[in-house]
């Protein structure tokens, strides 16, 4: 088979375009991948936590918008980060390596990892963390990973507001969904419903 085409990114490049040539290449690395649902497909996730980030949070740097469109590529599928710098630039690459965890790493001690370090990120990727989060919350209560227990649920609200506390002040309208969705949440697990007891 062909090799998909990639689009470089250039300095010439009109805002639409950057943000175009970076979704088509995370749409191109996840394109084998689905979420945890079992049902939809992974690259909604990452144009999703972007299209959040510019419509809710009010987000206008392209370059914030193409690192959250590339969060998850490091992290999760074959992209290396040479490849993100060569394809997106600097600021891109050290973003989206901003937000990657370590994936050597059990899955506790990079949940404990990325609370202590996110304190020390910059602002713009303490934003995407934001996004990142209300997203995957969201998706909770929309419909439950496979697999998750009600008490797996609770445990990533009570981790993901851990993170979000050290990001909130980066984009009060961000934080202030956070907020609502910790204080009112509900989610869905085996056909019960059960409220979000995040305090
Ligand atoms: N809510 C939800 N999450 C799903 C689904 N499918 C995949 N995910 C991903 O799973 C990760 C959360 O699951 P965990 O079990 O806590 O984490 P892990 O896979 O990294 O160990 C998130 O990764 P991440 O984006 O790297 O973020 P995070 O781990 O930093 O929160 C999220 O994007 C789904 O259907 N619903
Ligand atoms: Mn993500």
């Amino acid at each position: 088979m062909a090799t998909l085409q990639l689009f470089r990114a250039s300095d010439d490049d009109a805002p639409t375009t950057a943000l175009l040539k970076a979704a088509h290449f995370a749409a191109i690395k996840h394109r084998n991948q689905i979420r945890k649902d079992g049902a939809t497909p992974y690259i909604n996730h990452p144009i999703g936590v972007a299209t959040l980030l510019a419509a809710e949070g009010g987000v206008t740097d392209v370059a914030v918008l193409q690192a959250a469109v590339l969060h998850d590529t490091v992290e999760d599928t074959d992209a290396s980060p040479e490849e993100i710098r060569e394809y997106f630039g600097d600021r891109v690459a050290d973003l989206v390596a901003e937000v990657t965890d370590d994936t050597s790493l059990c899955a506790a001690d990079r949940k404990q990892r990325q609370v202590e370090t996110v304190r020390a990120a910059s602002d713009d990727a303490k934003l995407i963390k934001l996004g990142d989060k209300l997203y995957n919350l969201r998706d909770l209560t929309r419909k439950a990973p496979i697999g998750w227990t009600p008490e797996r649920i609770q445990q990533y609200f009570a981790w993901a507001k851990q993170v979000t506390d050290a990001c909130k002040h980066v984009n009060p309208r961000l934080a202030d969904l956070l907020d609502d969705l910790y204080e009112n949440g509900v989610f869905t697990c085996s056909g019960e419903s059960y409220k979000c007891l995040v305090v």
